[in-house]
């Protein structure tokens, strides 16, 4: 038997539709599968450590019931890594790739030091449906606007999704694993863990059920109810593909089959599905989209820096009910609808003229659905910063906005308790889950609005077109 090959588990976390996997089986070695608890994972928002400690903990109970472990260990992961190979005497490292800037410069390190120590080093697709380098423009460039992306990709063929092993073997002898409650990867979640709790859905058997639930169901009418927030009109994958608990053409597949059996919103579903690789390919392409305004005539805006305003925001306490609504599902379900986001997204940038990364961080900080290219892509999208980016007149106005997609106040009075005759479950739950710090109460009246929308929006048209100007808005 040759020697066995380490598995770098990260958001790969199934077995199913994996090609690391299929390879690995083929290649007929032992298969040591580590998860690393390394810096740059220490350093995720507390909902996405909270939740990805989940995913962990359901991939460690999949491959025992094919015969395998998850090892677990903590540290750097070159240093980690070497000393599993020295323990099992493991010739090759394999992982699936990564695309934001720190995994992208760990695993070149890993990659270059392991291969120099003779060792097989090698990443893999698998995260996304292409490859970003794959994707070019006639004139060999990158697609800075989403429409040609989606043409130029429409009709590639995806490879099916490969079936999960059976079994899979394991070394002679199985290295020592650290205890992942030891880990506290929730601890930064406080109380907030037990309400998001309800509404996780963790785990490559729930991720295809959801899909099988949505392909059954809502994908038909998608395109027509997939903007309103009180319904369960889209397919909530965000959660599952994040960590990798389905994979990308195992959704695409769902889709096409939908398309070919004449579900109506079946094609706007795997539109959206493309959205997430357009978000990757921008990030391949321009990584500083994450940290720094994407289109560089923007430097010189006077955001507003993060103060009493976006302190109210984050607590949903604007007194505008579609955006406290929305912030309120956040801290409660640890997702937020997509229509949502845009309004919160909107409101702050533009009525509180606020730097978007002030969002960015807290969304980045309270969402069990956090990925770095769709964050950093919508965040950029609705302050007008990014590629492809909503016009800087384009301000949402929130009030007409949840008339128009909330009309029956169904989402507001869901989240928010003081609008709401009986508060339910989960507009009680949010002042469950806040820092007791925040001093909230259920009973207090609810706040009047911070901002008159009239007044924000000229305020934000004057500040955007003058944004050359250098004008200070502090
Ligand atoms: C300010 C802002 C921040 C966002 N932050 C995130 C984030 O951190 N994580 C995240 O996954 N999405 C993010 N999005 C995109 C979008 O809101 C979510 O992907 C969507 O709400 C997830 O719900 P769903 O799974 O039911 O999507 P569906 O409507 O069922 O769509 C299917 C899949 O397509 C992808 N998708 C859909 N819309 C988008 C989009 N606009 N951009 C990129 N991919 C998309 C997702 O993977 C989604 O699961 C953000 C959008 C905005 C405006």
């Amino acid at each position: 038997m040759t020697n066995p090959l380490i598995w770098w588990v990260r958001r790969d976390l199934r077995l199913r539709d994996n090609p690391l996997l299929v390879q690995a089986v083929v290649s007929g070695r032992a298969v040591v599968p580590v998860f690393i608890l390394d810096a740059e994972t220490e350093a995720l928002g507390a909902a996405a450590k909270w939740r990805l400690g989940l995913s962990v903990a359901a991939f460690a109970r999949d491959l025992e019931a094919i015969g395998s472990r998850l090892v677990l260990r903590r540290g750097p992961a070159l240093e980690v890594l070497r000393g599993l190979v020295a323990e099992v005497g493991a010739g090759a490292v394999h992982w699936a790739r990564l695309y934001d800037p720190a995994s992208v410069a760990r695993d070149t390190a890993v990659k270059a030091a392991l291969r120099s120590e003779g060792l097989e080093a090698v990443s893999h697709a698998g995260h996304l449906l292409f490859e970003p380098w794959t994707v070019a423009t006639g004139q060999g460039g990158f697609y800075k606007v989403y429409t040609p992306f989606w043409r130029s990709v429409k009709d590639r063929d995806v490879a099916g999704p490969s079936a999960a092993p059976r079994a899979l073997l394991g070394p002679q002898a199985w290295p020592a694993s650290d205890d992942l409650a030891d880990w506290r990867m929730g601890a930064a979640m406080n109380r907030g863990a037990g309400v998001v709790a309800v509404h996780a859905c963790v785990g490559e058997a729930a991720a295809q059920a959801r899909l099988a639930a949505f392909l059954d169901g809502p994908v038909g009418g998608y395109k027509e109810r997939r903007d309103f927030p009180a319904e369960a009109a889209t397919s909530r994958l965000s959660e599952n593909l994040t960590y990798g608990e389905i994979g990308p053409r195992d959704v695409w597949h769902g889709g096409m089959r939908a398309l070919q059996d004449g579900r109506a919103g079946a094609e706007h579903f795997l539109k959206e599905l493309v959205w997430r690789e357009f978000a990757y390919h921008l990030l391949h392409h321009t990584p500083h989209i994450t940290t720094q305004n994407w289109r560089p005539e923007w430097d010189n805006f006077a955001w507003r820096g993060d103060g009493a305003d976006a302190e109210r925001w984050r607590r949903g306490m604007t007194g505008e009910p579609f955006v406290d609504a929305a912030m309120r599902e956040m801290y409660v379900t640890g997702t937020m609808h997509n229509r949502a986001r845009m309004i919160v997204a909107s409101y702050l940038t533009k009525h509180l003229l606020t730097d978007w990364r002030v969002g960015l961080r807290w969304f980045e900080e309270c969402l069990i659905d956090w990925d770095p290219a769709a964050n950093a892509m919508g965040w950029q999208w609705a302050a007008g910063s990014g590629p492809d980016a909503a016009l800087y007149f384009r301000v949402f106005n929130p009030e007409t906005q949840v008339e128009k997609f909330d009309p029956k106040a169904v989402y507001r009075h869901r989240f928010i308790a003081e609008l709401a005759n009986v508060p339910g479950r989960d507009a009680r739950a949010f002042f469950d889950a806040v820092p007791r710090a925040w001093g909230l109460d259920a009973g207090a009246p609810y706040p009047r609005r911070m901002v008159d929308l009239a007044v924000g929006r000229k305020r934000a048209l004057e500040a955007y077109a003058q944004r050359n100007s250098g004008i200070d808005h502090a």
